[in-house]
């Protein structure tokens, strides 16, 4: 496939002025921040890269489209999408970034910080035993790049964690994968569940109140996508304890609205959409990388399998 002229936007298109053009000049590239792309520029590109389409402007005539962020559901969800467009995404430091992120909480919880934190506001000694990570049960939605991240690094704390996938294929280093509708009983039993999953036709809303009723008192995070979650749903099983404590990092709708009762809950962490930022050097070696085996024809681990949507 023949790319020349290359088309950068979205909040890292300055600093990927600096890292692009030196390292591939024979390419021209134009580097525009997102309001302010006009039809011109889409008219003159034969490539796209940015984190979401921009404005009203078509991708159906170009031939490559990069996504900057892991996720593709910007470009997907809701949107017809020409087959003969290569889709490709960011391999990156995501799943580290994740793992560290569901790491950070599951010790925060397991190691009694907030019980802490107030009682040294109130001068209370109070001992309350922490919890071990490796006798909780855990279970990740998502057995992909991502997932897989944070089962290895659950494993090194001594969780020997249980993943579930569209397949239930057994895949390292899940000690057992099991289908959506086989992970009951492992639901039943899990003191915490991870969703990492991407927004598609069969993840929207999976998270519902059916699913929510197969927890007893177990943690959530979701470091997927938000619209994987129905909030009202969730909301009702925070309220009648099948949910403990949610943290939550996406959101069906971001920002999150001010009135989402999301935000005033006692067990809702909030965090804005920052579990896994893509960096701009990350983004121009995963930029360039998929440049070159586009252009060698060498198979990409990054392509997008569009039928699948993700
Ligand atoms: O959510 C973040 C991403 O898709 O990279």
């Amino acid at each position: 496939m023949n790319i020349q002229r290359i088309l950068v936007t979205g909040r890292l298109y300055a600093e990927l002025a600096a890292l692009l053009p030196d390292k591939r000049p024979d390419k021209a590239f134009r580097f525009v921040a997102e309001d302010e792309l006009q039809e011109a520029d889409f008219a003159w590109a034969d490539a796209y890269i940015g984190f979401q389409p921009a404005g009203p402007f078509s991708l159906a005539h170009l031939r490559w489209v990069h996504s900057l962020g892991a996720g593709v559901d910007a470009f997907l969800w809701k949107r017809k999408w020409k087959p003969d467009v290569l889709l490709t995404r960011t391999i990156g430091s995501f799943g580290e970034q994740i793992a560290e992120y569901c790491l950070s909480y599951l010790l925060r919880d397991a190691q009694c910080h907030d019980v802490y934190a107030w009682y040294q506001e109130q001068r209370q000694w109070k001992p309350v035993a922490p919890k071990r990570l490796s006798e909780q049960r855990m279970v990740i939605y998502g057995t992909g790049e991502i997932g897989r991240r944070i089962a290895e690094t659950l494993r090194l704390f001594g969780v020997s964690p249980v993943g579930v996938s569209r397949s239930g294929r057994d895949t390292p280093p899940f000690s057992a994968v099991y289908r959506h509708d086989e992970a009951g009983e492992a639901l039943a039993r899990a003191d915490w569940v991870i969703a990492a999953l991407p927004l598609t036709e069969e993840t929207h809303h999976l998270f519902d109140e059916t699913f929510f009723s197969c927890l007893h008192n177990a943690g959530f995070i979701n470091v997927g996508r938000g619209a994987t979650v129905e909030e009202a749903a969730l909301v009702g099983a925070l309220e009648n304890r099948n949910v403990r404590l949610a943290v939550l990092d996406v959101f069906e709708e971001e920002p999150l609205p001010p009135h989402s009762p999301l935000w005033g809950h006692p067990h809702v962490i909030i965090t804005p959409h920052i579990a896994a930022l893509t960096a701009a050097e990350d983004a121009a070696r995963s930029i360039l990388d998929t440049l070159d085996r586009i252009e060698a024809g060498e198979p990409l681990a990054n392509a997008v399998d569009v039928s699948r949507q993700y």
